[in-house]
């Protein structure tokens, strides 16, 4: 347990889990999805923080998680639309910092519990149009730490409420759930079955 009293698997933990389990492997998913676009705010200085957290631009989730996105994507592609991914598998180290810079943790993970998206289990993300590679219009930007994020935050503006809709549906038809106070931040159910990581996206094939 680390000084949050968490447990916080490392790398040859990691392995051990996989030869037991695969379908616990983290998927690289610009490789297991072809066409996904990767804007990793989180590997540049424009994010919440103001700094760069990691050193790669990597979007990586547990094999199940990967494959429904996959499915999601694949609806999408027929409606001319496709996924922009802001951030997936985190590592734990990234969720301290994180709660560091912003205590608030109805937007911010606790420590004590850790992130989904240490899990391997969340996706940041947003939708964009094939042709264009332009954003669809949404309620906020991403990490607006704000009442206007919250799913459940009536919208005045038609678009962005078609729209904020539009993501939602698609992935909870293929098992993902919004969080209540992000609309771009979807957790795959089922998550619990899977450690909280530390490993850094060097560390990954
Ligand atoms: C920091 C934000 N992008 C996010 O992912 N928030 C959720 C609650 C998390 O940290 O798990
Ligand atoms: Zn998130």
């Amino acid at each position: 347990q680390n000084k949050y009293g968490l447990k916080v698997s490392n790398k040859a933990d990691y392995l051990r889990a996989i030869k037991l389990d695969p379908k616990k492997t983290l998927i690289d998913l610009e490789k297991h999805i072809p066409g996904i676009v990767l804007d990793i705010r989180y590997a540049t200085t424009n994010n919440f923080t103001g700094e760069q957290i990691y050193n790669l631009s990597k979007a990586y989730a547990r094999k199940p998680v990967a494959d429904a996105l996959k499915k999601v994507q694949a609806d999408l592609e027929t409606q001319g639309l496709g996924i922009k991914i802001f951030d997936a598998y985190r590592p734990y180290k990234a969720t301290v910092k994180f709660y560091e810079v912003y205590k608030d943790t109805t937007y911010v993970a606790s420590p004590y519990r850790g992130s989904r998206h240490n899990r391997g289990c969340a996706i940041d993300m947003t939708l964009i149009y094939l042709k264009t590679g332009e954003e669809l219009k949404m309620p906020t930007p991403y990490d607006s730490f704000k009442k206007e994020a919250w799913p459940s935050t009536p919208i005045s503006d038609p678009e962005a409420r078609k729209n904020r809709k539009l993501i939602i549906d698609a992935m909870q038809k293929h098992g993902f759930k919004v969080n209540s106070s992000e609309w771009w931040h979807f957790d795959f159910i089922g998550y619990r079955q899977y450690e909280v990581l530390d490993i850094d996206f060097e560390e990954l094939p």
